[in-house]
């Protein structure tokens, strides 16, 4: 049987507001997310038994164990046939695009197709609070920690991702919140064109980027690097950081001040294209 790939795109937080926290200390969020044309990339091959190798160049200290997210996501699944799995890791770990946890979607999709097995039931929340958005990587207003997701249109939005390769570590951001009751996303109108949203988007916000900040002060220099490219209508933070996205009125800009970002910053990952929904390069499909 041939084997199958699957793509993990980058999730990108165009606003994230803090609005609560529960009990157990998780916080609540109120937070608009769409998903990048580039990503991460499975490989499943039929195999008696699973197994994992971690490829790529952002594959250096990410766990070829147990703890992967995507070897997490495989026993969540029933059915007993193993896999030679391939990760070729293109997005920065624990870098606030949810490179993990789009992995650990990406192999859920892959396996239901391999195994003819059908999804878990809370749909990988249980592996983190990312986990269920990416499973269907298009655009959503995302609530509760991860678990109430209502998808939205937006037109493409052309953007440009920088890591100032600094690691800021999610527990430690919520950690540094100063205030966890925070209102929340405005009302989100229907957009007539990409500069419409990004004006919108604008008088939104992440909550988490003056305490992500504060920990790695990379992160001001990521943003400001991106708010002065020509054509960067919004320069903001995604997640918990420290990637920084900034926001294009076209394709043509973003790819021109990706250019020069390169050129200028060659020792940060950048990368970049137009956000948006991704569902058709994410299908899992045979080789
Ligand atoms: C902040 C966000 C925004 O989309 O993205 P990333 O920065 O990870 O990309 C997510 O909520 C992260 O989701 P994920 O990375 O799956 O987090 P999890 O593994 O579930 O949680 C890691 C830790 O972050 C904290 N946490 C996470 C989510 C949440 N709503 N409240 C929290 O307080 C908790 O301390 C938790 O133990
Ligand atoms: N498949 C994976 N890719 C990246 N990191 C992983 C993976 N599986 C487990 N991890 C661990 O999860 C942590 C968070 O990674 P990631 O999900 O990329 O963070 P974020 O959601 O902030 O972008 C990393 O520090 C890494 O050790």
């Amino acid at each position: 049987m041939p084997p199958i790939e699957v793509f993990a795109p980058a999730k990108v937080n165009l606003a994230l507001h803090v609005t609560g926290r529960r009990e157990d200390g998780y916080h609540l969020l109120d937070s608009l997310v769409a998903f990048a044309p580039f990503g991460d990339h499975l490989t499943l091959a039929p195999a008696p038994v699973l197994s994992l190798t971690v490829t790529g160049p952002e594959g250096a200290g990410v766990p070829e164990g147990p703890e992967n997210l995507v070897l997490r996501a495989a026993a969540l699944l029933p059915g007993g046939q193993g896999a030679a799995i391939t990760l070729d890791k293109r997005l920065p770990a624990a870098s606030g695009i949810g490179g993990g946890s789009s992995d650990a979607a990406a192999m859920l999709r892959g396996l239901a197709l391999l195994r003819g097995a059908s999804l878990p039931e809370d749909r990988g929340l249980e592996l983190g609070a990312d986990v269920p958005m990416c499973l269907d990587p298009r655009p959503a207003r995302v609530r509760g920690i991860g678990e109430d997701i209502a998808p939205v249109t937006l037109p493409p939005l052309p953007a440009v991702l920088v890591n100032p390769r600094v690691s800021v570590p999610t527990p430690a951001v919520f950690k540094a919140l100063t205030a966890r009751d925070n209102p929340p996303m405005a009302p989100i109108p229907g957009f007539a064109s990409t500069t419409d949203c990004i004006d919108w988007l604008a008088g939104q916000r992440n909550d988490l980027e003056a305490p992500a900040k504060a920990i790695a002060p990379g992160i001001a220099a990521a943003l400001s690097a991106l708010a002065t490219l020509p054509g960067c209508g919004l320069a903001r933070m995604s997640g918990s950081g420290a990637t920084c996205f900034g926001l294009f009125a076209t394709l043509t800009e973003a790819e021109t001040a990706f250019t020069h970002l390169r050129a200028t910053r060659p020792e940060w990952w950048s990368a970049c294209g137009a956000l948006g929904d991704q569902r058709t390069l994410s299908q899992a499909r045979r080789a």
